[in-house]
């Protein structure tokens, strides 16, 4: 077991550059086909007593993330140091009391919950693994955990079925707390519950971490739920952090294209609000197979275009997501838009002219004809071309050929938006948007500092 600093002045949990790969294997043997790369390469930082929030879409690797830091499932690269220690390298022992300092609370507190035990005893059960002989103490405590949770030392002895869902989630909480733990992992404590119960767990859970100096892990694709209870967050895309800070920083000034729009997805009070329109588009790509470069950018509204042509920026936008939606394997039913075409004019498919098949598809992907540069009109008009005459491949090189962002040449390195001297408090971001603006400020200070030369 290896400590890098003495425990009392670590972080309570450190997690560098956790990966989580699961293999894809195919045929008799068992031959790795590829990798879903549901977590790949995560840094989080989570201090004594302190709450932080994982957020991001279904599918993003947050559950995951959680899973492999508790070794609930083993990781697959990268290190977990819990008070300085290194988890990934503790035997049972080790790992046995680890598993009562780091708790897991599930969503759904109806699952685990075991309908032929009574309340009392599934939240007793817990100091019983930990080797607690003694079944009154185990009871005593179990109730006074009961108690602190806000139900009644009478309910150790109801059973699941008999209490509702805020009810259960409390008594799951409970059976989380009754081992007294360090860190409390929350995986959507909330969402399984009806609306008008959600508040009060989540006030439970913001109290209770205050009485017990309880640090809590909070996961929740509910930027709201993130928000009301936590101090920092790190923001998840398909299996990396693609920024982090305080929740006022992060939540009032987001810095990464991915961030802006889970908030503006939000529903807000205000309609009167007016927000920009930069809705997220599309599915999250497969962990399977992520984007080159930053993994965003196929959905990412504020992608950067490439040099040389004078587009719109909307235009830009949408054909890059044509050009996204043509190279993944027939994604666009040429046919289709032909048989729809034909149907409309009331003629034979065969009699639809191309020119027709083009427009349709423009239509389609709403992209205006002509493109505002004639540059890029040409090129596009082009790959239609190929892309009707059923040669997709081509009109997929073409465009990659000549529209390829800045973003997908590189993955974008974190950068620290309030300089070194922020520390654990900095808020970071990864996207190729601030490398751009961090240029073009080096540029200044260069032309500054020409013109002060010259003037000398
Ligand atoms: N056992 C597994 N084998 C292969 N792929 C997996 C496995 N478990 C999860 N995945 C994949 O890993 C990715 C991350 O899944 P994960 O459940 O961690 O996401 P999540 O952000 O927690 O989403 P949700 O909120 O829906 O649970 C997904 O693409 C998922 O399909």
């Amino acid at each position: 077991m290896t400590a890098d600093r003495s425990s009392a002045d670590a972080p309570l949990l450190a997690v560098r550059g956790l990966e989580k790969h699961y293999r894809l294997t195919e045929g008799f043997w068992n031959r790795e086909a590829g990798r879903v790369r549901a977590v790949d390469g995560v840094d989080l930082t989570v201090e004594r007593g302190e709450a932080v929030g994982l957020v991001g879409e279904s599918g993003c690797g947050k559950s995951t993330a959680a899973r492999a830091i508790l070794r609930i499932d083993e990781p697959t690269g990268g290190t977990v140091r819990f008070r300085g220690e290194d988890v990934t390298e503790y035997d049972r022992p080790a790992l046995k009391r680890f598993r009562r300092r780091a708790q897991l609370l599930f969503q759904d507190p109806t699952s685990s919950f075991d309908p032929r035990r009574s309340i009392g005893e599934s939240v007793a059960e817990p100091l019983a693994v930990q080797g607690m002989a003694d079944r009154a103490r185990r009871r005593r405590l179990a109730e006074s955990t009961l108690e602190r949770v806000g139900l009644d030392r009478r309910d150790a002895d109801r059973y699941p079925h008999e209490l509702s869902g805020g009810e259960k989630q409390r008594a799951a909480l409970a059976r989380a707390l009754v081992v007294d733990p360090d860190l409390l992992v929350a995986d959507e404590p909330v969402s399984a519950l009806d609306a008008s119960v959600q508040a009060d767990v989540l006030g439970l859970l913001d109290r209770l971490r205050r009485e017990l100096d309880l640090a809590v892990l909070l996961i929740s694709h509910d930027l709201a739920v993130v928000r009301e209870v936590c101090d920092r967050v790190a923001v998840m895309y398909l299996g990396e952090v693609v920024e982090s800070g305080p929740v006022e920083s992060v939540f009032g000034d987001p810095q990464h294209p991915y961030t802006r729009a889970l908030l503006a997805s939000m529903p807000i009070p205000d309609p009167r609000v007016e927000r920009p329109d930069v809705r997220l588009r599309g599915e999250v790509p497969s962990a399977a197979d992520p984007p080159d470069g930053c993994r965003f950018h196929t959905r990412c509204p504020e992608v950067i275009p490439p040099e040389g042509y004078d587009l719109d920026g909307e235009d830009w936008r949408r054909l890059h997501r044509f050009r996204i939606r043509l190279g993944r394997e027939s994604s666009i039913d040429v046919g289709a838009v032909r048989e729809y075409v034909a149907a409309e004019r009331g003629v034979d498919p065969d009699d639809v002219a191309s020119e027709a098949v083009q427009t349709a598809l423009r239509r389609e992907f709403d992209l205006p004809e002509p493109l505002s540069d004639p540059d890029a009109e040409a090129v596009l008009d082009r790959a239609l071309g190929r892309l009707v005459a059923g040669d997709d491949a081509a009109a997929a090189e073409v465009l990659a050929r000549v529209f390829r962002s800045p973003c997908e040449a590189s993955s974008p390195r974190m950068r620290d938006l309030d300089g070194e001297s922020a520390g654990r408090d900095a808020h970071t971001a990864a996207c190729h948007l601030l490398d751009e603006a961090s240029a073009a400020d080096a540029d200044d200070v260069d032309r500054d500092a020409g013109a002060r030369d010259s003037a000398d």
